[in-house]
């Protein structure tokens, strides 16, 4: 059943925040997906919330800091995304919700929502279990309404992973699952005229898929909209994360976080709320890992203070200075000024 979609006020979005324990920064709402618990296997955590809160910085937007003291390997916070999709090359190997990795599961339930009828759309993923079937079932269902194959296609032979996350999560507001502004509190990155360009061309594509599945209705024509379209990828553009599984344990994450960085080994690509707004350092105290689905673990590479921002690395960090600094400036907008740069190492 489609439901009517409604804008978050910004109380709305401040009091989601203080909900998930995490404090808004002081001038501007934020929401946050990121969950305070420890899962099976984490490495030792401290109760209660999360030592963070979202703040502005001095030069580079917001940021996040340290709200104590955290100590060298703590798991600071666990995040679930906003939107996650498989890379087109790990479509059938991963689920299709959790990306977690086929047969890593002993408890494989169904290569398809379990006991549907796919109509005429008789593509079938694999979901690894209940908890990842229920969440899908409202999205899912509006998107196998209809056929996704010039959709998919122009996405396959360019090479294009973002548009995928578009489609899911157009799908997601059209199921009602989710409002259209989700991703709207995330910073966008600025789009040079040929980006827009092949924008529209994918926008006119979605449309069109819609359209031909008697999906455009009203609330189609009003909120998906070409500019919703560009709204959207421009965020994901500089906030979505490429997800690579770790696996194995905590123990190992150290090792195995740096040995991961720059091979091709991504199960598929997601946004979350908190941990898009870290910002970047060369020479982080923090980062990211995966360890065997989409969800999202902050680790602390070192001792932060109270009150110290925490950083991740978007690159590799292993690059020289020149390399650095310009895949920070063509990909993400901006010129890295973090000490390592700065000393010019
Ligand atoms: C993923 S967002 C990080 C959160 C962002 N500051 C915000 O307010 O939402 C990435 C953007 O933050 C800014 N940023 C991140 N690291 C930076 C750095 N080291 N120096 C300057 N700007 C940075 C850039 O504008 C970049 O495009």
């Amino acid at each position: 059943m489609l439901c009517a979609v409604r804008r978050r006020t910004t109380s709305e979005l401040r009091r989601m925040l203080c909900r998930q324990n995490i404090n808004p920064p002081p001038l501007r709402s934020v929401s946050t997906a990121a969950g305070a618990g420890a899962g099976a296997g984490d490495p030792p955590t401290r109760p209660g919330p999360p030592p963070i809160r979202v703040a502005l910085t001095e030069s580079a937007g917001r940021g996040v800091f340290a709200t104590r003291a955290i100590g060298a390997g703590e798991l600071v916070h666990s995040a679930k995304p906003l939107v996650a999709h498989p890379s087109p090359s790990h479509l059938r190997k991963v689920c299709y919700y959790c990306l977690r990795k086929k047969g890593s599961e002993a408890s494989l339930i169904s290569d398809e929502i379990a006991g549907e009828d796919l109509g005429s759309n008789p593509t079938s993923y694999y979901f690894c279990s209940e908890s990842c079937v229920e969440p899908s079932k409202i999205f899912y269902e509006v998107e196998r309404r209809a056929d996704w194959a010039l959709y998919d296609d122009h996405c396959r032979l360019r090479g294009l992973k973002y548009p995928l996350m578009v489609k899911r999560l157009a799908c997601m507001v059209i199921s009602g699952a989710v409002p259209a502004d989700t991703v709207d509190i995330l910073q966008p990155a600025t789009l040079p005229q040929e980006a827009l360009l092949e924008m529209e061309e994918e926008f006119a594509l979605l449309r069109h898929t819609f359209k031909k599945a008697s999906l455009q209705d009203e609330l189609i024509a009003l909120v998906l909209t070409k500019q919703w379209y560009i709204n959207v990828l421009a965020r994901i553009r500089i906030n979505a994360f490429r997800i690579e599984l770790v696996g194995g344990s905590h123990e190992d994450l150290f090792t195995s976080a740096a040995a991961l960085v720059g091979s091709d080994v991504s199960v598929g690509n997601a946004v979350y709320m908190v941990p898009s707004f870290y910002n970047h350092d060369c020479d982080p105290n923090a980062h990211i890992v995966w360890l065997d689905n989409a969800d999202a673990k902050l680790k602390a590479l070192r001792d932060i203070e109270e009150g110290e921002e925490l950083r991740i690395c978007y690159i590799d960090a292993s690059m020289n200075l020149d390399a650095r600094q310009k895949i920070l400036a063509e990909g993400f907008g901006f010129q890295c000024n973090c000490l390592r740069c700065l000393s010019g190492d």
